[in-house]
């Protein structure tokens, strides 16, 4: 299947999870990490997260560095790249940070289901792909992503997003920053939710390095195709 090149990033606690209980964000990077992720940004051609993330996140999801922003800017980019949300139903809150803050092209993906009066609304801020009866169908998705000319793809999560993407065998590589603390609860999300791979199905990785960041280490993966 022609696709982009996909790699998630996250930050999670030492013992995996994402954020806490509430879903309230927290900080687990620190700034050399910010760094490497605003760096990470800057390099792809588009970024994604799901709507969970947006509802409680709330992220711009734009380059921080102002000489990043150039840079794209020389090579003939728009200051960001494009910011995805995967969007079953629509809920993308007309006010969300992500059409507020910084220049590039906003992709909506919602499912066939998603209710009109409010797609028409994001069709006013955003380019809508519709796949999928229920659920946006991430397959045809990435695919699409692909002819429209996004070559790298950078998912930024939350939980669900990072299992539907690796579920159907879709992430090359993975970033995995583990910061020094702990958060708990075992309805907080975890680096991957989602139903969960049974024995005879689970996902093998292959270690490509292993770096200390300040406080933390951020661990990089490549995923094994399987047959
Ligand atoms: N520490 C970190 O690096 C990050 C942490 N987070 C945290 O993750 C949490 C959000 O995670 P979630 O609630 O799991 O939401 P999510 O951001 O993974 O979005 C999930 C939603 O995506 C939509 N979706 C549509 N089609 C899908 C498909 N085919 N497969 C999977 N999802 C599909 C569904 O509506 C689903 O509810 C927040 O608490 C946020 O703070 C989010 C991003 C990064
Ligand atoms: N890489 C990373 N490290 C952390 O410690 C984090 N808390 C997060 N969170 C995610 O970053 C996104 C915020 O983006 P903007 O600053 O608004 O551009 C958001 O999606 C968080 O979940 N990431």
């Amino acid at each position: 299947m022609e696709k982009p090149f996909i790699f998630i990033n996250s930050a999670m606690s030492a013992d995996g999870k994402l954020s806490t209980k509430e879903r309230k964000q927290v900080r687990i990077s620190g700034k050399l990490d910010f760094e490497r992720v605003d760096e990470l940004r800057a390099q792809a051609d588009a970024i994604m997260v799901g709507i969970g993330t947006v509802l409680s996140d709330d992220p711009s999801l734009t380059v921080k560095s102002q000489e990043r922003r150039a840079a794209r800017k020389v090579a003939g980019k728009d200051e960001n790249p494009a910011r995805i949300i995967v969007d079953s139903s629509a809920r993308t809150p007309l006010d969300a940070d992500i059409f507020k803050k910084g220049e590039g092209t906003r992709i909506i993906a919602v499912s066939n289901s998603a209710p009109a009066e409010k797609v028409r609304k994001l069709e006013e801020k955003a380019v809508v792909i519709r796949t999928g009866t229920e659920k946006v169908d991430l397959e045809k998705l990435v695919r699409k992503l692909k002819e429209m000319g996004i070559n790298t793809l950078m998912v930024e999560g939350g939980a669900t997003l990072n299992w539907g993407m690796l579920s159907a065998g879709l992430v090359d590589e993975i970033y995995t920053f583990v910061g020094n603390l702990i958060i708990g609860g075992k309805t907080a999300p975890t680096f991957t939710d989602g139903e969960g791979f049974t024995e005879a199905e689970l996902l093998g990785l292959e270690l490509l390095s292993a770096k200390k960041i300040e406080n933390g280490i951020l661990l990089k993966w490549k995923v094994k195709k399987r047959n």
